[in-house]
């Protein structure tokens, strides 16, 4: 079983899809932090996203993705990537490398090779990269709400915040649009759980975990 939660930058994907995986207790996948890796390490290397040694760089680097339902992380070698990675820097340069094709396809391959059970979350899971997964969800909210949540998080004041947010979001618009079977949802009136509790409703029978009452 796939089930797929794409949606507009922290929109509360990251957090909804560790929700759902924990109570199905299967783990989830950020796509995002593939694209985000690969963004900090072109940075750290000094290439731009248009130079075609991106990807043997990438594809040469001892990089390696933990799916977790409580978490997902990244490891170069010894060194955690995974707060490195979640940064205003990272944030302002991502959406130039995952508008390269080869890219994508790069973040793709690892994608595709993960053995289901699981919970992907980004832009283009429901879309491109898994179409035919058994249920599809896309989160919403106004750039003002995810920013004065975003802002509990990071040092950045919540307006410099919501202008990134908007540009992100219009630098991504080509690979963030919902699947057209896919259950849109604004997070803005729900807690965490509603929007998590409103997910495990809508899927179909079977996947969704066994009620207690
Ligand atoms: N429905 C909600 N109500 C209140 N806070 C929420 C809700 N959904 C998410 N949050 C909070 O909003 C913040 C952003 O959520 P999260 O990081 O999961 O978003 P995201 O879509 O994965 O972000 P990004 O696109 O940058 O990876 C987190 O602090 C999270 O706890
Ligand atoms: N399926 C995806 C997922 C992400 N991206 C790009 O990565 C950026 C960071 O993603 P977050 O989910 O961590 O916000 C995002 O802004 C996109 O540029 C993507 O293209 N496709």
């Amino acid at each position: 079983m796939i089930v797929t939660i794409d949606g507009v930058a922290a929109s509360g994907k990251s957090s909804v899809s560790s929700g759902v995986a924990r109570a199905l207790g299967v783990p989830y996948v950020s796509s995002g932090l593939l694209y985000r890796a690969a963004t900090l390490l072109a940075h750290e290397a000094g290439l731009s996203p248009h130079d075609p040694a991106l990807v043997p760089h990438l594809e040469a680097q001892p990089l390696r993705f933990e799916p977790l339902a409580g978490g997902n992380r990244l490891w170069l070698g010894t060194r955690e990537l995974t707060a490195d990675v979640q940064s205003a820097a990272v944030d302002a340069g991502v959406s130039a490398v995952a508008a390269r094709p080869e890219l994508r396809a790069w973040v793709d391959r690892r994608l595709r090779a993960l053995t289901p059970p699981f919970v992907a979350e980004g832009r283009d899971m429901g879309t491109a990269v898994f179409p035919h997964a058994q249920a599809k969800f896309y989160l919403t909210a106004s750039a003002r709400v995810r920013a004065g949540r975003r802002a509990a998080e990071r040092p950045e004041a919540v307006d410099e915040i919501e202008a990134a947010l908007i540009l992100r979001d219009e630098r991504d618009r080509a690979q963030s649009v919902p699947a057209p079977e896919a259950h849109v949802i604004d997070t803005g009136p729900l807690s965490l759980q509603g929007v998590i509790d409103t997910i495990l409703a809508a899927l179909p029978q079977g996947a969704a975990p066994a009620r207690t009452s």
